[in-house]
């Protein structure tokens, strides 16, 4: 879900950025074409048929982030190319390419591209036989400094807003959003690799009695336990969501030894999740591992099926459909 917010962010900026390339580029190919300047309008074209191209690619590959690199080297050779070629005429391209590469890549990274840039222009091109370096390299700097903060904020904010978007706020388990897109992307995986994968619901027992006896706020804390317990006894890999009110869900990826795996997560709730009076809160666990031709509905049918027998058999255990 993380990675396909950011993928859908990533892509959006790229076509933007791809769209207002080529708006502004095309006129030039025909204005170089027609001044005579058949190498400039070469290189315009070859600009405009590479971003457009790249952007497509990333478009069907969704390989956002190796592509926004590329663009962005890309864009960067191209006006570096343009400047060599045009000189002062076409020196103001610099800053466009500045600004824009702080969106394609991290602040960070775009620094060192922009510094390749302005250091190649001020050796190699001519253009400082006719402009001031010292203004050059001055207003340089402050569109990079104001695109720099910009970007990077926007990148926080982008990243304050995806954790909003997939994150339960109570207990900081992901939510069943997060849920619904990763079991779709978990069925493909288990499907195209045959990856044992396993779903198990995790439903606290008798939690009405802890709200009624301990009031809501011990009854919130005891849900936030239960998933700092169940995220300190899985891997960094497995995902912990919560479906609503006091039931979660967990989604295992590559695993073999997967009753041994739940036994012991349900041991160490058992041992740790307890009330302020030191009482044990303990946990129901249905499993159901996947099988070919599941789906998403199926599958959590499987281990709600397994649940409810848990929860008929007394509570306090795992009940495993394979
Ligand atoms: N403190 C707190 N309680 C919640 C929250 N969401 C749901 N609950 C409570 O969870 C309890 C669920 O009760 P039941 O569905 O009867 O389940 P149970 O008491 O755990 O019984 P079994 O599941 O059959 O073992 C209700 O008392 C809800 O008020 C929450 O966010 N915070």
């Amino acid at each position: 879900m993380h990675n396909q917010l950011q993928e859908k962010f990533r892509l959006s900026v790229l076509s933007l950025i791809g769209v207002v390339s080529v708006l502004g580029i095309t006129p030039f190919v025909f204005i170089r074409y027609f001044q005579g300047n058949t190498l400039a309008a070469i290189v315009d074209l070859v600009l405009i048929l590479g971003i457009v191209t790249l952007v497509g690619y990333a478009v069907r590959t969704k390989k956002t982030r190796v592509v926004s690199w590329i663009v962005a080297v890309f864009i960067n050779v191209g006006v570096f190319a343009i400047v060599l070629i045009n000189g002062v005429d076409s020196f103001l391209w610099i800053y466009p390419a500045i600004a824009s590469t702080f969106f394609l890549v991290r602040p960070i990274e775009a620094i060192v591209i922009n510094i390749i840039l302005t250091i190649s222009c001020v050796f190699f091109s001519n253009i400082f036989e006719l402009i001031s370096l010292v203004s050059f390299v001055i207003t340089i700097l402050i569109v990079s400094v104001n695109t720099y903060v910009y970007a990077s904020r926007s990148e926080k904010q982008f990243r304050l807003l995806e954790s909003l978007n997939i994150v339960d706020e109570l207990t900081g388990a992901l939510n069943r959003r997060a849920f619904s897109s990763d079991i779709e992307q978990a069925l493909s995986i288990a499907e195209r690799k045959n990856t044992p994968y396993m779903l198990a619901i995790l439903d606290l027992d008798h939690f009405k009695m802890v709200n009624d006896k301990y009031g809501h706020a011990v009854g919130d804390q005891v849900l936030k336990d239960l998933v700092t317990i169940t995220t300190d006894n899985t891997r960094k890999y497995d995902r912990f969501y919560r479906f609503g009110g006091e039931e979660f869900v967990l989604l295992v990826p590559d695993i073999k030894k997967h009753q041994a795996f739940i036994q012991n997560l349900r041991a160490a709730i058992k041992k740790e999740l307890k009330t302020p009076d030191g009482k044990e809160v303990t946990v129901s666990f249905g499993v159901a591992s996947w099988l070919p031709g599941a789906t998403a509905d199926s599958w959590l049918k499987s281990a709600d099926d397994a649940l409810y027998r848990a929860k008929a058999n007394g509570r306090d255990c795992a009940v495993f459909i394979d």
